[in-house]
């Protein structure tokens, strides 16, 4: 099948499928082409208002519809959810299951769907809803270049693609750029909290941290220097930076965020094992 819009469908209609069929429908994707199902109408009658896509309560009737099943429902409830997919959904073998999941492999969705299917695990991040996404992929054999091409075309709509070569590097993959967006609101927040503590009022000392935010981060995607020698530009000598830049040093900041990424990983694999 090399359909550029093929059907897709969207089992959970939770924040990570509003993201990405947000930027899809955003990026040009036909909404038409889109199904989503959830248990409880509220987010579908949301999605569908305002995206335009197909929803529905039951999952088979959207598996049965779609060329790609994207799987989006939290760990713990994917082996029931497959279990059902497996009996109600005809013809899943020649169908595309994507699952955005963290953690479980490959291998643990060939015991709940069947040894026959072809799948792509991918690890977006909620800046897919607005196109700023980073999703990493990894395939398992029996995938194709088209569908390869299919899906990276699908993610590339709602940010950045990255091939990865096995299941631990995406779990690692996860741990950075999934849980990612966290880390970054965590120490937005922080920032925020440090300027008010200060006398700022809520709205400005946000508007200076995300505005700050943004800087940074465009200058680091169109710079060709390290990050670090992006901050040693700010860095003057004798100045203010430096002042600040010791606190982050006293606390090791290098250490939290190896501590932290550890962690996340280490859960990645925990839920390997657990769902
Ligand atoms: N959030 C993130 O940043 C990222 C998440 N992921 C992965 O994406 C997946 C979804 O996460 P996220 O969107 O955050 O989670 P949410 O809890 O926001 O969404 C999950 C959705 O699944 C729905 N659901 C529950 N039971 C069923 C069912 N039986 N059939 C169909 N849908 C069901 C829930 O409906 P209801 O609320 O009505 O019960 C909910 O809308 C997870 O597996 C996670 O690991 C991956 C990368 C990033
Ligand atoms: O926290 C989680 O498990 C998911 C995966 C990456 C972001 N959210």
């Amino acid at each position: 099948m090399t359909t550029q819009h093929r059907t897709i469908a969207f089992i959970g209609a939770g924040n990570m499928t509003q993201s990405i069929v947000g930027g899809m429908v955003a990026s040009g994707y036909p909404a038409d082409a889109i199904f989503v199902s959830n248990p409880s109408p509220g987010k579908l009658e949301k999605i569908a208002a305002e995206l335009g896509v197909h929803t529905s309560q039951d999952n088979a009737e959207v598996a049965n519809k779609a060329d790609v099943i994207v799987l989006a429902v939290k760990p713990q409830l994917m082996a029931d959810v497959c279990a059902a997919l497996r009996e109600q959904v005809a013809h899943l073998a020649d169908k595309l299951i994507v699952t955005i999941a963290a953690g479980i492999r490959i291998s643990k969705y060939r015991q709940y769907l069947g040894d026959d299917i072809r799948m792509i695990r991918v690890m977006p991040n909620t800046p897919s809803l607005v196109g700023k996404g980073m999703s990493g992929l990894v395939a398992d054999d029996r995938v194709d270049d088209s569908d390869k091409s299919f899906i990276t075309t699908a993610f590339d709509g709602v940010g950045a693609t990255l091939w990865v070569s096995d299941e631990d590097e995406l779990d690692i993959l996860g741990a950075v750029a999934g849980s990612g967006p966290a880390y970054f609101f965590e120490f937005m927040a922080s920032l925020q909290k440090a300027a008010v503590a200060l006398g700022f009022d809520r709205d400005k000392a946000r508007q200076m941290v995300q505005q700050t935010a943004l800087g940074a981060a465009e200058m680091a995607i169109h710079s060709e220097l390290e990050l670090e020698d992006l901050r040693k530009q700010v860095t003057s000598k004798g100045g203010s930076t430096a002042k600040g830049i010791e606190q982050y040093q006293a606390y090791d900041i290098d250490k939290i965020s190896a501590d932290a990424v550890k962690a996340a990983v280490k859960r990645n694999q925990e839920m390997a094992e657990l769902f």
